[in-house]
């Protein structure tokens, strides 16, 4: 029985044991390594504590990060963001949500193929535009949890990310966030990514490897994002260990009367979402759905008109 991926721990104050359980991994592995000869002790209290985390997670994102040689949950499950509140231009988020559905639900077309079960994705666009919030709800839609890793770690090896690759708990998504902070352009910098190698820091050859090994019978999804697409090296983002990418940028009008109508309901909200809209268009600078999230905030408690009336104060919060 293969176990959902989440974290429990267990405690026996009796016997003063204490088990933690990675609940990514297959259940009969765990039973049996962590309990030996006291297995038949521990079943029970298992199985209820199995059961109470599945209710306790149901409906949230678990975060994991790399600890050693493994992936520890990160802070308590996030609660499921809507994928519909991360308001991306017209057509982009159904883009990569039928992506994913499609290769979630088709292993057999990669195996009979003879195609590692893989799939990346790079979203890249300016800061502030919901490359993070999207993947997280992303995740949550999918019912999937994120493992996150910063490459730029120092003591993360070639090793250790094959490792901690391979052992992701099932059912997650791999986030490389800021993947041009890691590695830049080899043309453009090749002494400087020299400098780094030896160093126990992971190599640029070291995660092109990384990424094609990546793959299971599980659907693996790798998820890369970065403020700057032309610092990549062109080997990173080829097909096949990007299949997908995406602009995130800057409010299109689509956007920026979308994330008015999130904001404010009620009568005549369409009209004033597209007068928003004109008016914040009409400054010709550019604007990114986190600036506009900010003026409404702080708009909170403001009146249509005034929302409407004072646009030019997106840029000074
Ligand atoms: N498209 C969006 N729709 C709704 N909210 C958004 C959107 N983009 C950003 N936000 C809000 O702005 C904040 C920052 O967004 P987020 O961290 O996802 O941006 P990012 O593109 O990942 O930025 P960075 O490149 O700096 O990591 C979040 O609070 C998020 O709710």
């Amino acid at each position: 029985m293969i176990y959902k991926s989440t974290w429990i721990r267990v405690e026996r104050t009796r016997e003063q044991h204490t088990l933690d359980l990675h609940m990514g991994v297959p259940w009969e592995t765990v039973t049996l390594t962590a309990f030996g000869r006291n297995k038949h002790v521990y079943t029970n209290i298992l199985e209820e504590a199995r059961h109470l985390a599945l209710k306790q997670h149901e409906g949230k994102t678990i975060m994991y990060t790399a600890l050693g040689s493994e992936w520890r949950p990160f802070g308590h499950p996030r609660k499921r963001r809507p994928i519909e509140s991360v308001v991306l231009d017209c057509g982009v988020s159904e883009r990569i949500l039928n992506d994913c559905n499609e290769f979630i639900s088709n292993p057999s077309w990669y195996i009979e193929r003879g195609i590692p079960y893989r799939r990346g994705y790079l979203l890249y666009g300016p800061p502030g535009c919901g490359k993070s919030s999207y993947i997280t709800a992303l995740a949550g839609k999918l019912e999937f949890g994120i493992c996150v890793l910063n490459l730029s770690e120092r003591g993360l090896s070639d090793d250790r990310l094959n490792h901690l690759l391979s052992v992701a708990p099932q059912q997650s998504i791999i986030l490389l966030e800021d993947i041009d902070a890691a590695f830049v352009s080899r043309e453009d910098t090749q002494h400087q990514k020299v400098a780094y190698e030896g160093l126990n820091r992971v190599t640029f050859s070291g995660l092109l490897n990384c990424l094609d090994g990546v793959a299971s019978t599980e659907a693996r999804i790798v998820f890369m994002t970065t403020n700057y697409l032309e610092r990549l090296d062109p080997a990173l983002i080829r097909p096949g260990r990007v299949d997908l990418k995406e602009y995130i940028g800057w409010c299109s009008p689509y956007q920026i009367e979308n994330m008015y109508l999130k904001f404010y309901k009620g009568d005549g909200a369409n009209e004033a979402a597209k007068e928003f809209s004109k008016k914040v268009v009409e400054f010709k600078r550019n604007v990114s759905p986190a600036q506009i999230q900010g003026y409404f905030m702080f708009h909170k408690k403001s009146t249509a008109g005034e929302v409407i009336d004072n646009t030019e104060m997106i840029w000074e919060l």
